[in-house]
């Protein structure tokens, strides 16, 4: 049994609904990621899971028990923001601490669990120190610590590493996947960053236009997104999308027949030195370890890995499309899954 069911999920402000029909299993200690661009839904979503919102219509379901109508006091659930939300007057120990004396723990329990969370953590030097005195990284962790003191079932994150530059974030998300397997939990994360998404999650729910669009593995959903829009947010340099004059331009053999465009991924389009070749490169963007080039054919552009770096603008080269790799989509910018 899942840990979290949503059913027919909808939810409206005002006369704009934000989210529709939305049908999701949440297993039992899985790490489930809300993916999707900003203003799509993803907040709204977690809160209504929190309790802190009630849908217009449908249920939702923690272990089989109808829980729609109840609020965030009664769901056992721990929600991390993205600002933080700490006490500011109160010590990294205080702020810990406050989620338990609210619950009436026992003095001792409370100390033992507080002292464990702040060393699993490693807050245990910076306990006396108030929230301004903090790094970012430091004080999303005691946010983390003051969700995990109370050991609910399920943790909810909303974009909790958004504020954090690109290194620390890279740091605290092998911290925050080690302390998912850790304690075994449910973890519901939401963000707009494919990276992360990638990085953290056992599963990828893809939301867009107030609806899931697909769940899979991060793998899955990289090598087989359901849409367009999908393949488009993952991966870096952007996703190459021919459309119908390109498709005929680079292919004589048959595409199949609903296709109107065709995608392929950068590093699955090889760009060698060819000064006969029909291709010019527009640009070069180095990478250090990959370099990466856009090249027009025609009337299309299209970018792809370069087999050597010292390549310059203007320069004629080859381009080698591995075909077993590309994608095709159909009018409404699904993909076509039996070619
Ligand atoms: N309390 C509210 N009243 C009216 N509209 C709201 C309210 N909360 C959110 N919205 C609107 O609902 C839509 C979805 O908001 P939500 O915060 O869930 O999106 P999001 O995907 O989390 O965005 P972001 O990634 O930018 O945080 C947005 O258009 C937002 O303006």
């Amino acid at each position: 049994m899942s840990t979290i069911r949503l059913e027919h999920i909808a939810h409206r402000f005002g006369k704009r609904r934000v989210l529709d029909d939305i049908d999701l299993d949440i297993e039992q200690s899985e790490f489930l990621i809300v993916l999707g661009a900003s203003g799509c839904g993803k907040t709204t979503l977690l809160n209504l899971i929190a309790g802190l919102l009630t849908p217009e219509s449908g249920r939702i379901l923690f272990s089989g028990r109808d829980v729609t109508a109840q609020d965030v006091s009664r769901r056992n659930v721990a929600y991390v923001f993205q600002d933080y939300a700490l006490y500011p007057h109160m010590t990294v120990e205080e702020n810990i601490r406050f989620p338990l004396e609210n619950m009436k723990w026992s003095k001792a329990s409370m100390e033992v669990q507080v002292e464990e969370t702040l060393e699993r953590l490693h807050l245990a030097d910076v306990r006396g120190q108030i929230p301004a005195q903090l790094s970012g990284g430091q004080k999303q962790r005691v946010a983390i610590g003051r969700a995990l003191v109370r050991d609910p079932a399920v943790f909810l994150f909303d974009e909790p590493l958004s504020n954090l530059d690109p290194q620390l974030r890279d740091h605290l998300q092998v911290e925050l996947k080690h302390l998912h397997r850790q304690l075994g939990k449910t973890f519901v994360y939401v963000t707009h960053d494919a990276h992360s998404a990638m990085v953290l999650g056992d599963r990828v729910a893809f939301l867009s236009g107030g609806r899931i669009r697909q769940v899979a593995s991060p793998a899955a959903l990289y090598r087989e997104p359901a849409a367009l829009e999908i393949a488009r947010f993952f991966g870096f340099p952007p996703f190459n999308v021919l459309e119908q004059q390109g498709l005929n331009q680079l292919f004589q053999e048959p595409i199949p027949k609903t296709a109107v465009k065709a995608g392929i991924r950068s590093e699955h389009v090889r760009i060698l030195p060819d000064e006969t070749g029909i291709c010019q490169v527009l640009w070069v963007q180095s990478l250090g370890d990959r370099t990466f080039a856009t090249v027009s054919l025609g009337g299309v552009s299209l970018c792809g890995v370069c087999e050597y770096s010292d390549l310059r603008e203007g320069e004629r080269v080859a381009v080698h499309i591995d075909k077993n790799n590309m994608m095709y989509f159909d009018e409404e910018d699904f993909r076509i899954t039996d070619c």
